[in-house]
């Protein structure tokens, strides 16, 4: 396994004047980027900073997992990227736009799936397509024909083929984070968030759904940023890792895991894998004294 060493590497900044196409004609129009971002939490004596001036660029198709101490500002990068929050400096571009000026398709999922308790689980996963365009558009019309189907079929695919009737009270822990993850995916979404999807599952399903994620990561391909504190959970989905120092945090280390895809579980106790994740640790473990 190769991994680049660490960068502070900072995605190449674009001036805020300019497009992202005119000055990088390589990637065009990034996925995500964060340009010297920071965020202040209030006002006066009482503020808190969350996030130190912070860079980071990722491509479409890439799949990046933050890790680093608690309270270090990854959940605050996951609220920026989602638009929950706006930077107290800097900027932060969605597909090579200020965030508020482009609606991007975002799909969410959290450690607790909050699914509606009175919906059956396939109703649940319909709803961003009652919400989200150009699905809201078309889903009175379209709801038992197609948008039904394309529910079925990524359920079939999570293994939850028999449960689409069922209410989320009637599924365990595991089987309810898989209806999430459909919940995220079904309107295609061009950018996926995840925080600690898997952090309340036992090791087992958590494995199992590592494997599924991974198989709807290649299938669809979308832009995936992990917020996790399982550093093999990191190793094991992502194709690169940035480490963030402790509060208030910046990215001190950028690093492309270099395994080919699909990766198979056993990758988790190679030499190289076990070297990686004992390197991330240790690096953690220094920046959270
Ligand atoms: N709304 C808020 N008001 C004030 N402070 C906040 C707010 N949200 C987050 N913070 C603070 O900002 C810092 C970063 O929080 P954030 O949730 O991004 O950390 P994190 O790295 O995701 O932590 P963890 O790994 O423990 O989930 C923390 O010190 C937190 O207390």
């Amino acid at each position: 396994m190769n991994m680049t060493s660490d960068i502070p590497a900072p995605a190449m900044p674009v001036p805020a004047t300019q497009p992202a196409s005119r000055t990088n004609p390589v990637h065009p129009r990034p996925a995500i980027e964060l340009q010297e971002a920071s965020v202040v939490f209030g006002k006066g004596p009482q503020s808190v900073t969350a996030l130190s001036p912070t860079t980071l660029r990722m491509e479409r198709g890439d799949f990046l997992a933050l890790v680093g101490p608690s309270g270090c500002g990854k959940s605050t990068i996951l609220r920026l990227a989602s638009n929950l929050i706006q930077p107290s400096s800097g900027l932060v571009l969605l597909g090579g736009r200020e965030v508020a000026a482009k609606e991007l398709r975002i799909g969410m999922a959290f450690q607790n799936p909050t699914m509606l308790p009175w919906l059956t689980i396939e109703k649940n996963v319909m709803l961003p397509l009652k919400i989200v365009e150009p699905f809201k558009r078309t889903f009175q019309q379209d709801r038992k024909g197609a948008y039904r189907d394309r529910v079925h079929a990524l359920l079939a695919q999570v293994g939850l083929k028999d449960f689409a009737n069922h209410y989320p009270w009637q599924l365990s822990g595991g089987m309810l984070q898989r209806a999430n993850l459909c919940r995220a995916l079904i309107h295609d979404p061009d950018l996926l968030l995840l925080d600690e999807p898997f952090g309340a599952l036992d090791q087992f399903t958590r494995e199992e759904l590592w494997q599924i994620l991974q198989d709807l990561y290649l299938d669809r391909k979308p832009t995936v940023l992990l917020v996790t504190h399982d550093l093999r959970e990191a190793g094991f989905l992502a194709r690169r890792i940035c480490v963030m120092s402790a509060r208030p945090g910046r990215v001190i280390s950028d690093r492309e895991v270099n395994l080919p895809q699909p990766r198979d579980i056993g990758v988790i106790y190679e030499p190289a894998f076990v070297e990686m994740t004992q390197g991330l640790r240790e690096l953690i473990a220094q920046v959270r004294k």
